[in-house]
């Protein structure tokens, strides 16, 4: 890891750490890289060109490369709740220190500029063993932890990585104690999109189920054994909101919604699962009459939002078990670009204008369904 002269670190005490440590311990790709600086103060940092960035403890980015670069810290918790932590960051903290307050062994590892590592606590092994294991008794300040953690299995399934049994003890005690109900909904949603994009995203849901962690993170309102189903139902390729959606079918739609509130869900998600749930209301080939799929068309706003369409008809199509039910998609997906086809721009030519024009398009959209549907019928 020899690196080319750069006067913004000469001489100053500065490691790699976190993720970027691990991953290449991993033989995983790095995307990005945090350093740790020993000995220094934030005027040095300043003087330097480091810009400062960080709110709750002293973090600057690199004149030119804009890479992390913290002050070596430890951390105290020092109130109830989430927050409420004293922070050190004086210029006697060591990194061995600052290494101690981190949350994995595996996250708990340095690499000096001249490549030599600096592993206090077993990290390097635990890479090897597969293993999440925590660095010290202080994991349980910080009850995002346990959802990182769960995020680094989805991430890391693959490799075979398992939870150490005292790490598993502590987990079961930290949610034991209700502690994940403190976290803030915004961080906690963070995580779990963040798990959505991972390549074994049930993983994440599975290791929080066993912990019965579910309901204190997405509210009394989930249904252990509907997302249970839908975590079987995952397919690589869907988006990060069609995974949410595919993940929560088999939800009523009142508990759908209170998840959704609960979670602080941004809108595109929530969105796209009720769309999602709308289109599976079409159970049966007596259920889609033109009127009906009109009706599914214009709640879920595919006039708007055509993509949104795609999104749920491709899942549907996934969902699939049997002929009757391709046959159900692909009926669904004649009728919808029929519906599509109509074009207001005519209607309009025609003289259309305000109410009279809405019950043009409404009633030319359901003869072309219509249609459609006729159509269907004659080559299936
Ligand atoms: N609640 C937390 C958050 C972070 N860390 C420490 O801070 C490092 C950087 O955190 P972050 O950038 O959030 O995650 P990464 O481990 O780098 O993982 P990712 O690859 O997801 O960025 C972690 O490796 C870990 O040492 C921690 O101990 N406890």
């Amino acid at each position: 890891m020899t690196r080319p002269f750069d006067p913004a670190i000469d001489g100053l005490d500065v490691y790699l750490v976190g993720g970027a440590v691990r991953d290449a311990q991993l033989g995983w790709p790095v995307y990005d890289r945090d350093w740790v600086v020993v000995g220094a103060t934030p005027e040095t940092m300043q003087a330097r060109g480091f810009v400062p960035v960080g709110k709750d403890f002293p973090v600057f980015l690199h004149p030119t490369t804009h890479e992390e670069y913290a002050l070596a810290r430890t951390e105290r918790k020092s109130g109830r709740g989430y927050g409420g932590f004293t922070v050190d960051a004086s210029t006697a903290v060591t990194l061995e220190e600052d290494l101690s307050r981190r949350d994995l062994t595996i996250n708990a590892m340095a690499q000096a500029l001249d490549g030599t590592l600096i592993d206090p606590y077993g990290g390097v092994e635990d890479c090897r063993k597969r293993l999440f294991r925590h660095v010290s008794q202080a994991f349980i300040e910080d009850p995002l932890r346990v959802v990182r953690l769960a995020r680094f299995q989805a991430r890391y399934d693959a490799l075979g990585f398992q939870v150490a049994e005292p790490t598993w003890a502590l987990l079961v005690t930290m949610v034991g104690a209700g502690e994940l109900e403190a976290l803030a909904r915004e961080r906690v949603w963070q995580e779990t999109e963040k798990a959505l994009g991972e390549s074994a995203c049930p993983a994440f849901f599975d290791l929080l189920s066993r912990l019965g962690a579910l309901p204190q993170l997405m509210g009394p309102s989930v249904d252990v054994l509907a997302l249970r189903r839908g975590m079987a139902r995952q397919a690589r390729h869907l988006s990060v909101e069609a995974r949410w959606a595919a993940l929560l079918q088999y939800h009523a739609l009142p508990a759908l919604t209170a998840v959704m509130a609960h979670m602080k869900v941004p809108k595109r998600f929530a969105q796209l699962a009720a769309a999602f749930q709308r289109t599976r209301a079409f159970s049966s080939e007596a259920s889609l009459t033109a009127s009906s799929v009109l009706g599914w068309l214009s709640d879920i706003d595919v006039w708007r939002k055509p993509e949104r369409a795609d999104a749920v008809l491709s899942m549907l199509a996934l969902e699939a078990d049997t002929d009757t039910e391709s046959v159900l998609v692909k009926r669904l997906g004649k009728a919808r670009q029929a519906a599509e086809a109509v074009s207001p721009k005519a209607l309009s030519a025609e003289g259309y204008r305000g109410a009279a024009m809405k019950e043009a398009l409404a009633t030319a959209r359901h003869r072309a369904i219509a249609q459609a549907l006729d159509e269907c019928d004659g080559a299936l």
